[in-house]
């Protein structure tokens, strides 16, 4: 039991981030909401894996996370990925952040992850020790069902067994429930922004201003 039992989760939110949009803002925004968490930590994955490399270094998109959560007081942003030399296993950044003196073993931690993201977990390093760190909170995404019928055999047994439907029950424990919530459908992804960027179409509307000028400004995608 944590020392605090009433204690919010605060929400950990990694991500590649090239770039951070709407749909991510959306996401730690309902998620807060939904799950009641304390807030929510950005990471910004510094070497992500099982994907192709990113368009832009790994500061770069650290900055546009800075950019896109600066103002709202519920968010922070962590370097601690991007400071990292070696692949950005999200199991040993729980560790990192479980050992710092901030969090210890008993602060309740919440993984957010997009519904994509959470069908995948079998492929992640260690997946089954990531629930021995946080929970995890699945946020419905356009195109990806979150039903134990559709997801690999492990992760549905998984899913069923530490499935929680009451978000103050995130509270009583640090770690090891699944949480579902259903956040604004919004079918924006970031391979779709860097596609309109590559053909200098304008992203306008799918990601901050502030964000869209330091693209601008740095020339991150070369075409735009
Ligand atoms: N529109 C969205 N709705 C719900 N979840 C999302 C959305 N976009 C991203 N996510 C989630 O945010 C996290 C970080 O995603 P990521 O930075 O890879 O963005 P992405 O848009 O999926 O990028 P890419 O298209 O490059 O794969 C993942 O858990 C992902 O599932
Ligand atoms: O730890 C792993 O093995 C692992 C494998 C794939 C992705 N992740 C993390 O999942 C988050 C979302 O990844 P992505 O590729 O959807 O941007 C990001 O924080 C990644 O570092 C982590």
């Amino acid at each position: 039991m944590p020392e605090n039992p009433r204690e919010r989760p605060l929400g950990i939110f990694g991500g590649t981030f090239d770039p951070v949009h709407f749909g991510h803002l959306r996401l730690a925004e309902e998620a807060t909401d939904q799950l009641q968490l304390a807030g929510v930590r950005w990471i910004p994955a510094g070497r992500p894996l099982l994907r192709e490399a990113p368009e832009v270094t790994a500061r770069q998109r650290l900055t546009m996370v800075r950019l896109a959560t600066a103002g709202n007081p519920s968010f922070d942003v962590d370097a601690g990925e991007v400071d990292t030399d070696g692949p950005s296993y999200t199991v040993l950044t729980l560790e990192r952040l479980r050992q710092a003196s901030q969090f210890g073993h008993q602060r309740p931690l919440l993984l957010l992850l997009g519904a994509d993201a959470f069908a995948a977990l079998p492929n992640w390093y260690r997946w089954r020790s990531l629930l021995e760190l946080a929970h995890i909170g699945v946020a419905h995404r356009p195109g990806f069902p979150i039903d134990a019928a559709s997801l690999p055999a492990a992760l549905a047994t998984c899913y069923r067994e530490r499935f929680c439907a009451q978000p103050a029950d995130l509270r009583e424990a640090a770690a090891g429930c699944i949480a579902t919530f259903a956040m604004t459908p919004l079918g924006i992804s970031a391979t779709q922004i860097r596609q309109l960027l590559a053909r200098g179409s304008s992203p306008r509307y799918l990601l901050p201003d502030e964000v869209i000028a330091y693209i601008r400004n740095q020339n991150l995608y070369p075409e735009y």
